[in-house]
């Protein structure tokens, strides 16, 4: 800047009005940021203790012991004597607190019960058949089937709660015992290459108290079928039926069972009992109450053998990367299915339960199912990857499939028999235990070589396993007595599946069919030991068992080539309204499963209990502030970060000038603080996703209403949001001394308040919209790239060239923080100038004007250095140069405006966030 020689300032009142001016501000300055400061750090350090003390319940108590003790010696006069030491454990309700050795031998303990008695030696076939007798449902058996599947239904409710079973167990008394039925489950997806048949017509069925394994290759189904069960598919065309005690699952099947996850979600800042609490309150009915729901609570803790670790947390891995010693693997799979079963669910499917578990860790873990299941009556499903003896023989029952075909489903003793009558040997020293031999014996896909001349055969491709299933297929349907017309459909569907590949149609299919038909025939020929049944003896190598209640008109409608089945949807509508009018007009026949459609009813359309969504809220909201307030990172991190950026941005604009400099610099500091408001979010944006994760694990469990979520995660998190932009703007308001007049520092907390709020959401939202982080951080980035370009300060709108770029004022909520808090700083303010222009003033005139030889003239420079006692200098002069006029209450409400849609797109986001299947 050049430099100008500035004559003396004259006027004696006005400078002992500057300096009284400047003794006014630096006073409200102190009085401003020192205060909000130290509020921000004793706020944020509360919340660090506090987290810390609530992760930490053992030393919290053996500190709160140690005070007691050294109270009590104080007291007794005895200080001079040390206080013997005594180990001080956190003793709840559910037993004492113990440590790393304790869980080990409370494993072995649980694991001996569960061994102790017929879990290893289970009959099979008839798992439970004492129960099922007093249930008196009388038809139920697994023989039953079709037409005369378990017509007791009704009966079992109350039946099913067999005093037997109870034995102390908590959840046992409340299970109602079910007897499952599923036909022809399909589900397919229409990729590029194709429609990819996934699964393909799959039956089986569970009584209660039976504990039945999914097993087969990788990519074989087994999780499809899983979720097709539990209700809780929506991708793909799915087709079959689920019946639950003969009649086809209804709406509140989704309630009566559970669904235990692989990989759990569950907060690592949670303890293992606040956990399970918060399960129980948005599972159980709130008729249950607080009473009861807690001994439930602790019930299961019990069972599962986790009383020890109740205080424990779950541990691992925060949003941010900080890591919270918890609960091992093993404890917090049997805390998964403490939460899946406090609900007494009537059946329990389980993803994998045992994967990521060390072998005793799985056994223990397997040993609970079994002893829940046996003692419960509930049925259990769990799909499995290689069991290992000790865990297979806790089986009562097995699903194999491949490529989406069943392969067996029945005792788990059955397998080796089953394949033996197929031709394949089985010999335990060479292929292990049965589950890994069958798994070898079905899997196939491009890398299985054939076997060698001599060595044990295997299935080598996809027809052998296709024909192979309707071998077991019309095997399953003969033993059970099933309609006549469930026969294996003549002649070829259009399509080879192998391996979770597309199905093609066309000649490579008809090949395919014919080699199929081969191969079956080679089988049978080779083992003589099963002879295909049915009247279309010479077919089934190629064709496909088919559920037809109604003969052939309906088994031709499923056996359409893929382009025939994609009718259009009015004339699907059409005959389906037919094929129902039928249906009621034949009273007697087979249960209308095949003109339900899949799933049953639409999910998450439960009639919620009433007082359900309150206490679902209230629930959400107790863990939303447990999660907010125990990570460190969360409100202590980010209320101490905003203070201390406050604190140094404040030390750089440390007191302002009242001139035309300081307005230059006023408005330089405003601009900064939105800019920082517009980043600072970017903090949370892991916490969100992290967030979303959880929510949509509930979600697919139908657990909470999307409502009910979000609106507890705002009022849980609004209070927090608050602190940190209250102290980060005062601490810079202060320190910077701005406009010193107490409305003006409230317009001014208030407007900076609404920007922080509006970027908070905004990173929620987009963490919400977005599929991947990384896609959160694009769409973030784009909005904050708008905030920083558009906000009229480095370029005004009226100064684009392009007029349309204007209309992007709207999509900025930093161009109305930043009008409305420069029209709050400077409007109507008028600066005193009758001490004249002080040097940097003169200089920037300078600057601004280097020609004019005016500036050099000596009475202008007079004028300048003297203009007066009435000279003010109106800084409003600066909002007319940005063209900003709205004020306060106006920027206000667009700022709201703003805000409240960025909680519409947010929520909408939830919406259809909690209707994507999560796998
Ligand atoms: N949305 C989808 N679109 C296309 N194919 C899908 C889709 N979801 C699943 N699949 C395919 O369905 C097949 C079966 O998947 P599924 O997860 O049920 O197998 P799995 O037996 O559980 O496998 P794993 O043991 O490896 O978990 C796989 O080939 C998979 O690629």
């Amino acid at each position: 800047m050049a430099g100008g020689s500035l004559p003396p300032p004259v006027g004696a009142a006005v400078a002992a009005a500057d300096a009284q001016a400047h003794t006014d501000a630096t006073t409200a300055i102190l009085a401003l940021w020192l205060p909000a400061l130290v509020a921000a750090n004793l706020f944020g350090a509360f919340w660090l203790v506090k987290a810390w003390a609530d992760m930490n319940p053992r030393q919290v108590a053996a500190l709160r012991a140690r005070l007691a003790a050294a109270r009590r010696s104080w007291a007794l006069g005895a200080l001079r004597r040390p206080p013997a030491k005594r180990r001080v454990t956190a003793a709840g309700p559910g037993g004492p607190g113990g440590g790393g050795d304790a869980i080990g031998s409370h494993d072995a303990r649980v694991l001996a019960e569960a061994l102790e008695a017929p879990p290893f030696a289970l009959e099979i076939g008839t798992p439970n058949s004492s129960r099922r007798g007093a249930r008196g449902s009388g038809g139920s058996g697994s023989g039953s089937g079709g037409k005369g599947s378990s017509s007791g239904g009704s009966a079992s409710g109350s039946a099913g709660r067999s005093s037997g079973a109870s034995g102390g167990r908590l959840w046992a008394a409340d299970v109602r015992a079910v007897s499952l039925d599923w036909r022809g489950l399909s589900c397919s997806y229409s990729t590029s290459g194709g429609t990819k048949h996934v699964l393909d017509d799959v039956f089986g069925a569970a009584e209660p108290g039976e504990m039945l394994a999914l097993m087969g290759p990788s990519g074989a189904g087994k999780s499809t079928l899983l979720d097709m069960l539990a209700q809780r598919k929506s991708t793909g065309r799915l087709g079959g039926a689920l019946l639950v005690d003969g009649a086809p699952a209804g709406p509140d099947f989704l309630q009566a069972c559970s669904y235990v996850p692989q990989f759990d979600n569950f907060l690592p800042v949670m303890t293992a009992v606040e956990t399970l609490q918060f399960y129980a309150g948005v599972s159980l009915p709130p008729a249950w109450g607080p009473a009861r729901a807690a001994a439930r609570v602790e019930g299961a803790l019990s069972e599962v053998g986790l009383s020890h670790a109740r205080l424990t947390l779950v541990g691992g891995e925060l949003p941010g990367g900080l890591l919270l010693r918890g609960l091992s693997g093993g404890e917090r799979k049997r805390l998964s299915i403490a939460a899946g079963v406090l609900a007494a669910p009537s059946v329990v499917f389980l993803d994998e339960p045992t994967t990521g578990l060390d072998a005793f860790a799985a056994l223990t873990v397997m040993g609970y199912l079994k002893r829940m299941a046996r003692e419960s009556g509930q049925v259990v499903v769990a799909s499995i990857h290689q069991p290992r003896a000790a865990i297979w023989s806790m089986f009562d029952s097995v699903s194999l499939l491949s490529c989406g075909r069943l392969m067996y489903h029945g005792p788990r003793d059955g397998l080796v028999p089953w394949f033996e009558s197929l031709g394949f040997e089985y010999a335990l020293e060479a292929a292990g235990t049965a589950p890994d031999w069958a798994l070898d014996l079905v899997a196939v896909g491009s890398h299985k070589p054939r076997p060698a001349a001599g060595a044990p055969r295997t299935f080598v491709g996809f027809d052998q396993v296709a024909t192979a299933s309707v071998m077991f297929a019309r095997k399953w349907m003969a033993e059970r007595g099933m309609p006549d017309d469930y026969m294996p459909l003549g002649g070829v569907r259009g399509g080879a599946r192998g391996g979770g590949k597309a199905a093609e149609a066309g000649p490579k299919a008809e090949a395919a069919a014919a080699a199929a038909a081969a191969a079956a025939a080679a089988v049978a020929a080779e083992s003589g030991k099963v002879v295909p049944a049915g009247g279309d003896g010479g077919s089934w190598g190629g064709g496909w068992p088919r559920w037809a209640s109604q003969g052939g008109e309906q088994q031709q409608q499923q056996s359409q080539p893929a382009q025939q089945q994609q009718q259009s949807q009015p004339a699907q509508q059409q005959q389906q309204q037919q094929e129902q009018e039928q249906s009621r007009q034949q009273p007697a026949g087979p249960p209308p499963y095949r003109d339900a459609p899949f799933p049953p009813a639409a999910p998450g359309c439960l009639p919620a209990p009433a007082g359900a969504w309150l206490s679902k809220f209230r629930w959400c909201y107790r863990r939303e502030i447990l999660m907010i307030t125990r990570n460190p990172m969360d409100v202590a991190g980010r209320t101490m970060t905003f203070a201390w950026v406050a604190a140094m941005t404040g030390a750089l604009y440390y007191a302002l000038p009242s001139d035309p400099t300081g307005a230059r610099l006023r408005i330089n500091m405003l601009l900064n603080s939105v800019a920082f408001f517009c980043l600072m979010p970017y903090l949370s944006l892991g916490l969100y996703m992290a967030d979303k994760k959880v929510f949509m694990a509930d979600a697919a469990a139908k657990l909470i209403p999307p409502s009910a979520y979000y609106l507890a995660k705002v009022a849980a998190t609004l209070p927090f949001q608050l602190p940190p932009c209250l102290a980060f703007t005062t601490v810079i308001y202060g320190l910077s001394g701005l406009r010193p007049e107490a409305g003006a520092v409230v317009a001014n907390g208030v407007l900076a308040s609404m920007m922080s709020l509006i970027a908070v959401q905004v990173m929620h939202a987009c963490a919400v919209a977005a599929p991947t982080q990384d896609m959160a951080f694009m769409y973030s980035i784009a909005w904050t790239a708008v905030q920083l370009l558009l906000n009229n300060f480095s370029i005004t709108f009226r100064e684009m060239a392009l007029p349309w770029m204007r209309h992007g004022r709207w999509l900025s909520a930093a161009y109305y923080a930043f009008e409305g808090m420069a029209v709050v700083e400077f409007r109507g303010q008028r600066v005193p100038c009758a001490g004249g222009l002080d040097g940097s003033g003169y200089a920037f005139l300078r600057d601004l004007l280097p020609r004019s030889h005016l500036l050099a003239l000596r009475p202008v420079q007079a004028a300048l250095a003297s203009p007066g006692d009435g000279c003010v200098i109106e800084m409003g002069a600066v909002l007319e140069y940005f063209g900003f006029s709205r004020g306060f209450w106006p920027s206000f409400v667009m700022l709201l405006g703003y805000y409240l849609i960025t909680h519409v797109i947010t929520f909408v986001s939830i919406l259809s966030a909690a209707k994507r299947e999560r796998r």
